[in-house]
């Protein structure tokens, strides 16, 4: 299979020191890398600089969900660190989502703007008790109009909703999916999951892998035998 989809890895350590352990063994010219809450609360700002500055994209998922004012803020400090990638949460709706694409007009090459539909650790009876009564699938379609007209330029979303977003939002897009587990890894708090060979039979651009390798013995060569089985 040859695939244009591109690896981030989701730096979920608890400090810098043990992100930078496996980053030093990483080529930014084969992957991504993905700084979540955890690791951007332990480390701040200047680690992304870091990573930024050894020529890494660097996906700063920070999902920020507030007023307009405060997101389109945090949008704009992000995009003044020279992430490729931030994300906000599509349910705190259109004035907050157009608020955040009106932050990055005017930079040059502002990073893609993200929404968060329905997080992939979520099933329909999780959706259900939080009062939303419709599925995950059609509570992801939703989501991802509503970030299509407030301009934003893609989603994230599971694998497993690829292919309805495509027909519906067209393939420019951009699809992001977290819940990769390879072939008889620990699926853990995820519940719509994919792996990443059907992941990237779909054509998707961002598939976002964590523990599959960084739980792993030896994490690059994880990360290393899953690009292997995507080009095979
Ligand atoms: O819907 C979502 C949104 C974000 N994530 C993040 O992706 C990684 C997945 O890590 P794994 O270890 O591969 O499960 C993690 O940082 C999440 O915060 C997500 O999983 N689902």
């Amino acid at each position: 299979m040859s695939t244009s989809s591109r690896i981030f890895v989701a730096l979920d350590y608890a400090d810098a020191k043990q992100a930078l352990a496996l980053v030093d063994q990483l080529n930014p010219q084969l992957c991504g890398l993905k700084v979540g809450k955890e690791l951007f609360t332990a480390a701040g700002p200047e680690f992304v600089k870091e990573l930024v500055a050894r020529d890494f994209d660097v996906f700063l998922d920070l999902k920020f969900h507030d007023i307009p004012n405060t997101v389109a803020k945090a949008v704009k400090a992000a995009a003044e660190l020279g992430v490729w990638m931030v994300n906000v949460h599509a349910v705190g709706g259109r004035r907050m989502l157009e608020a955040a694409k009106a932050a990055l007009a005017d930079y040059p090459k502002p990073p893609l703007l993200i929404a968060v539909t329905v997080l992939t650790s979520m099933t329909d009876d999780d959706l259900h008790e939080t009062g939303i009564e419709v599925n995950a699938a059609e509570q992801v379609l939703r989501l991802a109009d509503l970030a299509k007209q407030a301009g934003l330029d893609g989603v994230v979303c599971s694998a497993q909703e690829a292919n309805m977003l495509q027909q519906a939002c067209g393939q420019d897009f951009v699809l992001v999916t977290p819940g990769i587990r390879p072939q008889g890894s620990d699926q853990g708090d995820q519940r719509r999951v994919m792996t990443p060979e059907q992941a990237a039979q779909q054509g998707i651009q961002v598939l976002v892998i964590g523990r599959p390798i960084t739980q792993a013995e030896q994490p690059a060569a994880a990360l290393k035998a899953i690009h292997v089985s995507l080009t095979a």
